[in-house]
C-alpha cells in the first residue's frame, strides 16, 4: 500500500463541516441529554418506588429531591427523558417520511398522482392539529393509548407543512438541466428522485426532521399535562402532569416540576442550534469561512500619479481561497478610459477571481491577501477599493463599475418584466427620477444595445438567449458606468450573435467613453475587439501589450502556445491542442 503522504488528510477536512460555536454548543446539548436518557435508568433507582418520606427537597440519599410519594424524582426524570427522546425520534422519522412520500414522490410524479397527493397534503394542513390530537387522543382508550400510539398520532397530524415545503422545491428542482439530463440518459424515476433530487432536500429533510422532534416533545408533554398522553410510559410530560397534580407549584417543590421543564427547553435549544447549522453542514457553499482579520497589505502610493486616462490602478493583488489555492497572484494592471482591456488565459488561470477583486464582488473563501485597487474619478478624486465602507461600496458598484457576469442572460429573474428589472436598478441608485424619467431611460438602454424597446413588457423567457444578453449589457449601462467588467459575456451565443453584440459593444464605448475589462477564452475575438489584452496563466499575468502588438509580437512561450492554437491566426493549425502541454493552472 502507498503511503498517502502528510497531506492526505486535507481534502477529507475540506468537505467536513467546520465547527461554529452554535453546532458545539446544540451538539453538546443534546449529546448530554441523550447520553442521560439512554444511561441513566441504567444507574437511577425504580423511579415508581414510593417511599415514606413524602416531599423532600434536594439533599442526602435523593439528588433532586422526591415527589409527595416519596419518589425519586433524579430517576424519574432519567425515565420520562428516555420516554420523551423515545416519542420525539418516533413521530420525527414518521412524519418525514410521510412528508417526502408526499411531496416530493407526489410533486415529482405529477399529473393526477401530484394533485391527489397535494389535496390529502391541503386538506390534512387545513385540520386544526392541536385539537385533533386531543379528539384523537381522547378517542383512544387510556389502556390503548401508548407511546407508539401517541406517536402515530402525532406524526399524521404534523407532516403536511412540511410535505407542502417539499414539493415546492421539487417542482423547481424536477425542472433543473441536471435531472432534465438524468431522465433524458433514461434513468428511472427512483434513481432520479434519490440520487439527482433528494440530495438537493437534505437540509429541508434535516431540519424538517429536527422541527418534527422538538414540536412532538412538546406537543407530548402538553397532551401528558391533559390527562390524555402515553398511559403506560414515563415521559417528561406525565411528570409534569403529576407534578401539577400534586400541587407542587403551589406548594414550592420547585425540584419536582422545574428539572422536566428545563430539560425540555434544553433539548429545544440544542436541536434548534443544530438545524441553524444543518445548511451550513449539507451546502458546502454556505460554510462559514472564519475570517482572519488581516487588512490587505497596503502598497506604498504609487510615484506620481497615474496618466489622465487611467480609470483603475491594479497594484501588486493577491487573491486567495482559503490556505490553499493562491488564484491572483501579485498583479499589476491598468484599465485606461475609453479602451477595451482584454483578459485572455486557460480556464482556471484566475481571471474571474480577477475581475471580481478589481470590483470587490469575491466572496469567501476568497480574500484579498496584498494589493490595492484605486479607482481615478474624472475630476481627480481616487477611490480606494478595497477600503470603501459596504454602505459606499453598494452605491458605488453599479454607478461606476458595473458587471456583466458570466452566462449573465440566465441572470434576469424570470418572474419579472424586462422594464421592472432596469426600473430596479433605477430607483435603487437614483430614487430622484421621475417614473417618466425612468421608464424613458429604460427604452433608451434597449435601443443601445439594439433591442426593441417594446421588450421591455416581456418576461425573460419570451426573449432570445441574445437580446438577454443585451438586456443584461443594457443593464450594466443603465447609471453610465465609467468601467464595465464583462465576465465572457457572449460565451453562450453563436458566433454571428456574438460579434453583432460585440459591435455594438464597441459603438457603445465610442459613444460613451467608458473602459471596458473583457475576459474571454476567444483570443480571436480578443485581438479583434481589444485595444490591449493582458494574458493570464497560473494567477499572473505573464504578458499585457497592445493587441496588434500580441499578435505579431508575442513574447511570452504561454502566448506563442495560445496563438498557435488557433488556425486563423497563424495557419499552424493547433500545436497547443495537439500537444496537450501542460500549462500549470493557479495554486
Ligand atoms: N470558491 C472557490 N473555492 C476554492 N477555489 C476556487 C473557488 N473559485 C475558484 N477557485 C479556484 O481559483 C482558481 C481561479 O479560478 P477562476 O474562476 O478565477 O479562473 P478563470 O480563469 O476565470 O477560469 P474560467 O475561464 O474557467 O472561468 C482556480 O484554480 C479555481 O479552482
Amino acid at each position: 500500500m502507498t503511503d498517502p503522504g502528510p497531506d492526505s488528510s486535507a481534502p477529507r477536512r475540506a468537505v467536513l463541516p467546520r465547527s461554529s460555536p452554535k453546532l458545539v454548543t446544540g451538539l453538546a446539548l443534546i449529546t448530554a441529554i441523550i447520553l442521560f436518557g439512554v444511561t441513566g435508568p441504567l444507574f437511577a433507582g425504580d423511579p415508581d418506588a414510593i417511599n415514606d418520606i413524602g416531599l423532600t427537597p434536594p439533599g442526602g440519599g435523593h439528588v433532586l429531591g422526591t415527589t409527595q410519594m416519596g419518589q425519586d424524582v433524579l430517576a424519574q426524570i432519567a425515565y420520562a427523558t428516555r420516554g420523551s427522546l423515545y416519542i420525539g425520534v418516533l413521530v420525527g422519522v414518521m412524519a418525514t417520511v410521510l412528508s417526502a412520500l408526499f411531496g416530493i414522490v407526489g410533486s415529482y410524479a405529477g399529473g393526477v398522482v401530484d394533485e391527489a397527493f397535494s389535496l390529502f397534503s391541503n386538506v390534512m394542513l387545513v385540520i386544526p392539529g392541536l385539537p385533533l390530537v386531543i379528539v384523537i387522543s381522547a378517542f383512544v382508550p387510556p389502556e390503548q393509548r401508548g407511546a407508539w400510539t401517541i406517536a402515530v398520532v402525532l406524526a399524521i397530524t404534523g407532516w403536511a407543512g412540511s410535505a407542502r415545503v417539499l414539493r415546492a422545491q421539487t417542482l423547481t428542482l424536477r425542472n433543473r438541466e441536471y435531472v432534465l439530463a438524468a431522465r433524458v440518459a433514461g434513468e428511472p424515476a427512483w434513481r432520479i428522485i434519490t440520487v439527482e433530487i433528494l440530495p438537493n432536500l437534505l437540509p429541508l429533510l434535516a431540519s424538517q426532521f429536527v422541527f418534527s422532534v422538538i414540536a412532538a416533545i412538546l406537543s407530548e408533554a402538553g397532551l401528558s399535562f391533559l390527562g390524555l398522553g402515553a398511559s403506560n410510559s414515563s415521559t417528561l410530560g406525565t411528570m409534569l402532569y403529576y407534578a401539577q397534580n400534586g400541587f407542587a407549584l403551589q406548594r414550592g417543590a420547585w425540584w419536582w416540576f422545574a428539572p422536566p421543564g428545563l430539560i425540555i427547553a434544553l433539548f429545544g435549544c440544542g436541536l434548534a442550534l443544530i438545524n441553524f447549522s444543518i445548511d451550513e453542514i449539507t451546502n458546502p457553499k454556505l460554510r462559514a469561512v472564519p475570517r482572519r482579520i488581516r487588512r490587505p497589505r497596503r502598497e506604498p502610493a504609487p510615484v506620481g500619479r497615474p496618466s489622465q486616462d487611467v480609470v483603475v490602478s491594479v497594484r501588486n493583488l493577491s487573491v486567495t481561497y482559503g490556505n490553499t489555492v493562491r488564484a491572483v497572484k501579485d498583479v499589476s494592471l491598468e484599465v485606461r478610459r475609453g479602451e477595451i482591456l482584454g483578459l485572455a488565459g486557460e480556464s482556471g488561470s484566475g481571471k474571474t477571481t480577477l475581475a471580481y477583486a478589481i470590483n470587490r464582488l469575491h466572496r469567501p473563501p476568497a480574500e484579498v491577501t496584498a494589493g490595492s485597487v484605486t479607482f481615478h474619478h474624472r475630476d481627480g478624486g481616487d477611490t480606494d477599493m478595497l477600503a470603501l465602507p459596504s454602505g459606499e461600496l453598494r452605491a458605488f458598484r453599479w454607478s461606476q463599475m458595473s458587471v456583466v457576469f458570466q452566462g449573465a442572460m440566465n441572470s434576469l429573474n424570470p418572474v419579472m418584466t424586462i422594464r421592472a428589472q432596469l426600473e430596479d436598478v433605477l430607483t435603487t441608485h437614483r430614487p430622484q427620477l421621475s417614473r417618466s424619467d425612468r421608464r424613458a431611460r429604460c427604452a433608451r438602454a434597449l435601443e443601445l444595445v439594439g433591442v426593441d424597446p417594446a421588450r421591455l413588457r416581456s418576461y425573460p423567457h419570451e426573449l432570445s438567449g441574445g437580446m438577454r444578453q443585451r438586456v443584461m449589457i443594457a443593464m450594466a449601462m443603465l447609471l453610465d458606468p465609467q468601467v464595465m467588467i464583462m465576465d465572457e459575456p457572449t460565451s453562450a451565443l453563436d458566433v454571428v450573435v456574438q460579434r453583432g453584440i460585440l459591435r455594438e459593444i464597441l459603438r457603445l464605448r465610442d459613444e460613451l467613453g467608458f473602459g471596458i475589462v473583457l475576459i474571454t477564452h476567444d483570443l480571436p475575438l480578443l485581438l479583434e475587439v481589444s485595444d490591449r489584452i493582458a494574458v493570464m496563466l497560473g494567477g499572473e499575468i505573464v504578458e499585457c501589450a497592445a493587441a496588434e502588438e500580441i499578435l505579431a509580437r508575442p513574447r511570452h512561450p504561454y502566448t506563442r502556445r495560445l496563438l498557435e492554437s488557433f488556425p486563423s491566426l497563424t495557419g499552424e493549425r493547433g500545436a497547443f491542442v495537439r500537444t496537450g502541454e501542460a500549462t500549470g493552472g493557479a495554486r
